[in-house]
């Protein structure tokens, strides 16, 4: 006996990626329906070697749905969330709107799995921002050797965070510089993205920080400890998918290079590839369409006394949305639905 499971948002990047992957991993599906908004009504999308006709989000019941899959951004998220998880219909939420409720959970499952329990006060479970999620990655076996005390990150995120929109616009504004008759302004990004990069992602608030720098803090805190302290700083850069990092992590013990190397080859979802060699590195376009958490450059900061830097990649709209969602799906049916 397996789940009856939708995914909202079906014909959008992080949708279709969740298709994707839960057909890749098996889970175990009983019945299926892929929603979007009624304009997307009839559209065909793949889930393995099948074609799902997508459905309107807003005529859909979720009475006898088990579990529904939602990447639709807050304002559809607000109306139709709350509608599933009334029906008994559990929510694993992509946007940001349930991330900082304290009854509602927000999971990375190599990180704060057991967290999943608190569920139930809402029936809803919510999924991190991109940035955050491979960040907390590759922090947690770290943290929990030496203790991490501040964290300094700067972004590389690629267009495909804000959106098939933004994909489209870099496209598009690429194709216009070879032929500047077809002119693309800047609609989606603050600047033009094509061979730019722009320091702004989401909204400024009022100390100067951006809303994306910010929720690297507060979800860092709620998944791993809220003691530690991070500044971030995000950068939009002309990636299609895959995004990068590089992370300055002062701990409160010592950490040898080596041991943290070693330690990150045991960890879960992490893969260290390190040669100290031009191109013994990943970079974002190898990254794409795979599970893992790619960690390299892991060196000494000699400028602290306990400090390591690191560079991190992963696909934005697998770890950091598609993948994590299934994976917080599975821990959901392994620990507490327990029908598959
Ligand atoms: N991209 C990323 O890296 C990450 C994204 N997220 C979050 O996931 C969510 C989706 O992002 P993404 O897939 O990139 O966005 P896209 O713009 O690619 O897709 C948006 C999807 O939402 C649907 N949608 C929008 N409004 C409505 C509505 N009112 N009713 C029904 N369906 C609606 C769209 O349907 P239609 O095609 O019919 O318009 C489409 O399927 C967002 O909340 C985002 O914040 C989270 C982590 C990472
Ligand atoms: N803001 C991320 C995508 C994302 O995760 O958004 P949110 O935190 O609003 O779900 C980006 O643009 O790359």
């Amino acid at each position: 006996m397996g789940y009856n499971v939708v995914v909202v948002g079906a014909t959008g990047n992080v949708g279709r990626e969740m298709l994707n992957i839960l057909s890749e991993r098996g889970f175990p599906v009983d019945k299926i329906a892929a929603l979007a908004s009624r304009k997307s009504l009839g559209t065909e999308v793949s889930f393995g070697d099948k074609t799902l006709t997508t459905g309107d989000l807003e005529q859909f019941d979720f009475t006898g749905w088990d579990i529904a899959l939602f990447a639709v951004g807050s304002d559809a998220t607000k109306i139709y969330a709350p509608r599933a998880a009334k029906a008994g219909c559990v929510v694993i939420d992509n946007s940001s709107l349930y991330r900082y409720d304290p009854q509602v959970p927000l999971i990375v499952p190599e990180v704060n799995a057991d967290a999943i329990i608190g569920y139930s006060a809402k029936n809803i479970i919510a999924n991190p921002n991109c940035s955050t999620a491979q960040m907390v990655v590759a922090l947690k076996p770290l943290h929990d050797r030496a203790r991490i005390k501040r964290v300094v990150v700067s972004t590389y995120q690629s267009v495909s965070g804000a959106g098939k929109d933004g994909m489209d616009e870099l496209w598009d504004q690429t194709k216009s510089i070879y032929n500047p008759v077809d002119d693309v302004p800047p609609s989606k990004f603050q600047k033009q993205i094509a061979f730019n990069v722009i320091p702004q992602i989401d909204v400024f608030l009022e100390d100067g920080s951006t809303k994306e720098e910010w929720k690297m803090v507060a979800e860092t805190k709620k998944i791993m400890d809220p003691s530690i302290k991070v500044t971030a700083t995000c950068v939009r850069v002309p990636v299609f998918v895959g995004h990068s990092e590089a992370i300055n992590i002062e701990f409160e013990d010592h950490l040898d290079e080596e041991e943290a190397r070693d330690i990150l080859r045991e960890a879960p979802g992490i893969m260290v590839v390190d040669k100290r060699e031009p191109g013994g590195y990943t970079t974002p376009i190898e990254c794409v369409g795979d599970y893992a958490t790619f960690v390299s450059r892991i060196r000494q900061d000699s400028t602290i006394d306990n400090g390591i830097n690191l560079w991190c990649v992963s696909d934005n709209l697998r770890k950091g949305a598609a993948l994590n969602a299934v994976q917080i799906a599975e821990t959901l049916g392994n620990r507490v639905l327990k029908k598959g």
